[in-house]
């Protein structure tokens, strides 16, 4: 079985979403242990990552040192995070396969995201990146031109263009590692998003949703599963409602009909249940959300938010 794993921010940060290198290392190690156990377990694993905190620290890093050294765009912080995660999961994943007497070669990939020049979304802000901060922060940013929003009770983030993820350009080269049996990390932050004009292609200034790049990858490398790790056990109808109801097993057809109603949040579960409804609607076999430590158990169809073909119409 081949299993595309998206870690979300939660699997590289602290509880509190502290994005330091101590809290990014050990929450790697966490996370690394459920992929160890699914490769003992015989699953070919294919690691994506999001990077919303880390790329927004880094455009920090950039702006406040403008004047000090050359600052470099958003596309470039989303490429040095891809570096720095896929650095840190493999040491993870070594040491974690060490400890069990186990041994994989493991590679990670710089990969690049094929997104339209004209798409929409490259010129309205809607991903959350970087730290929260209060309102009256927040409204200082964005008198100097930022664009931040409100996201409820942690506070407020920077939001920044976000566009679709058409193509994983570097698809072949994943494939090819997974194919001979490397465990890869691949597409983290859904990728850096580029574009292809008049043959040539450039990176864009932009933070591509890492569900929706997990989709894209899961399809390209042939994963029968997707899993989609977050900080919450399942998607939930009515969220934080007397009539919240956690859902199991849904078919991809009920699922797409949640979405549509509105029951998911943009920018948080919105994109999660549009990542896994896409991947099984392109014949994924199944898609789980859940929660870190339930990885194994959601592989295996035990736990989370399993998203599973609609039932064929009868003849
Ligand atoms: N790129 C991205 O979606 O990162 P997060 O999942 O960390 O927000």
């Amino acid at each position: 079985m081949r299993v595309l794993l998206a870690l979300g921010g939660n699997a590289m940060t602290n509880a509190e979403g502290r994005a330091r290198v101590e809290d990014q290392q050990a929450a790697a190690a966490v996370a690394m242990r459920a992929v160890a156990t699914l490769v003992e377990e015989g699953a070919d694993v294919v690691i994506t990552h999001g990077n919303g905190p880390q790329v927004g620290n880094l455009l920090v890093k950039n702006e406040l040192a403008a004047q000090v050294v050359p600052p470099v765009p958003l596309d470039w912080c989303g490429a040095q995070t891809q570096a720095t995660l896929g650095f840190t999961i493999l040491n993870a994943l070594d040491n974690e396969l060490a400890t069990r007497g186990a041994s994989r070669e493991v590679a990670a990939v710089v990969t690049r995201t094929l997104v339209a020049a004209d798409d929409p979304g490259l010129s309205r802000p809607t991903k959350p990146i970087g730290r929260y901060l209060p309102e009256v922060e927040a409204r200082r940013l964005v008198e100097h031109g930022e664009t931040w929003e409100d996201r409820g009770e942690k506070g407020w983030r920077r939001v920044v263009a976000s566009p679709e993820p058409l193509e994983i350009l570097d698809g072949a080269a994943v494939r090819t590692l997974v194919d001979a049996g490397f465990l890869v990390v691949a597409g983290g932050g859904g990728g850096i998003p580029t574009v292809r004009e008049g043959g040539v292609l450039r990176g864009v200034e932009a933070v591509i949703d890492k569900d929706l790049g997990a989709a894209v990858l899961a399809r390209t490398v042939g994963a029968d599963v997707l899993v989609v790790a977050t900080d919450v056990p399942h998607a939930v109808l009515g969220w934080g409602t007397p009539r919240a109801e956690p859902l199991g097993e849904v078919d991809v057809t009920r699922m797409r009909e949640h979405l549509t109603a509105g029951e998911f949040a943009s920018g948080s579960m919105g994109p999660k249940v549009e990542a896994v409804c896409r991947f099984v609607e392109q014949g994924g076999r199944h898609a789980v959300i859940t929660e870190l430590d339930q990885i194994v158990d959601a592989v295996a169809g035990r736990a989370g938010t399993r998203v599973v073909p609609a039932p064929s119409p009868r003849p």
